[in-house]
């Protein structure tokens, strides 16, 4: 049960943490959390993720529409479209990271992580032999489309626990910002292992 101003401070400091990692640079990268109501806490767009301050965060309901007349992420769409097809996430972390934009230079359409012990970071595995398929989709400025693109992935394969932009950055969610982050920490590690097997094997 976290109101607006509790979940804006754990956005505001998801930020920093990701910024220190290296995962948003720039002004890159957005975040949210669903409150109880449905109601979502976002990233106002264009900020530096890193410095963020409680006032970067805005309040926009379930259709993406801004409550305070404030422009939300650009990529709200995106967000959206998780938390329509998952009613348990409460939180969705979008950082651009090396280790996915590298995966997407060197894997099309889709990086299996396989036999990784850190697939237990994430909600509902509970075995390092599950084989996690992580889509790739190609960049687009078009997010409606993109957003589609998405949704229709999740239609056809009824489960997805992240994915991959490419040459852009990865999507991660969770049931909470810690286990969003949690998420996030999990899937670059082995975004970042698998990069550096292709370059050892070739
Ligand atoms: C610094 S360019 C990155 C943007 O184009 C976009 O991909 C991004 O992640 C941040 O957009 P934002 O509108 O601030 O949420
Ligand atoms: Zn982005």
């Amino acid at each position: 049960m976290s109101g607006f101003d509790t979940l804006a401070a754990e956005l505001v400091e998801a930020g920093r943490e990701l910024y220190r990692r290296g995962w948003v640079p720039a002004t890159s990268g957005n975040f949210s959390a669903r409150l109880d109501d449905g109601t979502i806490a976002i990233t106002a767009s264009g900020r530096h993720k890193g410095r963020l301050t409680a006032g970067d965060i805005l309040r926009i309901d379930a259709e993406g529409r801004s409550l305070d007349g404030r422009r939300p992420s650009a990529e709200t769409g995106l967000h959206l479209g998780i938390y329509r097809r998952f009613p348990e996430v409460r939180a969705v972390l979008h950082p651009h990271s090396p280790a996915a934009v590298l995966a997407s230079r060197l894997f099309k359409g889709e990086l299996v992580l396989a036999d990784h012990e850190l697939l237990k970071a994430l909600d509902g595995i509970d075995t390092h032999a599950h084989r996690l398929v992580v889509p790739i989709f190609a960049n687009d400025q078009d997010i409606p489309r993109l957003a589609r693109q998405v949704d229709q992935w999740i239609e056809r394969h009824r489960r997805l626990h992240a994915y991959i932009i490419a040459g852009h950055g990865f999507y991660a969610w969770g049931r909470s910002v810690a286990a969003a982050l949690t998420a996030v920490e999990a899937l670059e590690f082995m975004f970042d292992c698998e990069v550096r097997l292709y370059g050892v094997r070739s």
